[in-house]
């Protein structure tokens, strides 16, 4: 499917706001590729209809997020992919995101985490690389 245009930005595995895990431990405990798209297309459906978010993602572009949303776990997760997309704080600018949305976004991975069988403790550890991206997505 196609994506909306947007306005050019530089792009680097960076932007992705960690460093990834460097075993590949992390990669299989997620099920690899298969895995990561199941649980990222699941995160997305799951948050378009999840009341306390849903508003959010209207008129945003979901064919990029979901394209770039499963680089971003494929790099982080160890899985080699780069990552193509904006910086989290340029991505979530001017949204007005407040810590409950990002409780209620996690909430949504741990289910999609759950569904897929990952271990508790691989879970934890990608939650913990992301908590620190709350003060770039969530608004002071
Ligand atoms: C650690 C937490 C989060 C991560 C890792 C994350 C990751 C991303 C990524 C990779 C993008 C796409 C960047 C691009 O287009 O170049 C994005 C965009 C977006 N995110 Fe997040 N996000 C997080 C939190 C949230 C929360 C809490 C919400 C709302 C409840 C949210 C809603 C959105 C929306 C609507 C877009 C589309 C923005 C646009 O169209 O320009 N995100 N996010």
């Amino acid at each position: 499917a196609a994506e909306e245009p947007i306005a050019p930005y530089a792009q680097s595995n960076a932007n992705a706001g960690a460093k990834p895990f460097e075993s590949d431990g992390m990669w299989r405990a997620f099920h690899g590729r298969e895995g990561v798209d199941r649980i990222v297309d699941g995160l997305v459906e799951r948050s378009l209809v999840d009341p306390r978010i849903s508003d959010t993602f209207k008129g945003h572009d979901m064919v990029r997020l979901r394209r770039v949303l499963k680089e971003q776990f494929c790099h982080l997760l160890g899985g080699g992919c780069a990552y193509s997309g904006r910086t989290m704080k340029d991505s979530h600018k001017d949204m007005g995101l407040q810590t409950a949305d990002m409780g209620a976004l996690v909430e949504n991975l741990q289910a999609e985490m759950n569904e897929e069988g990952v271990p508790f403790f691989a879970q934890n550890r990608l939650l913990a690389k992301l908590a620190p991206m709350k003060r770039d997505v969530v608004e002071r």
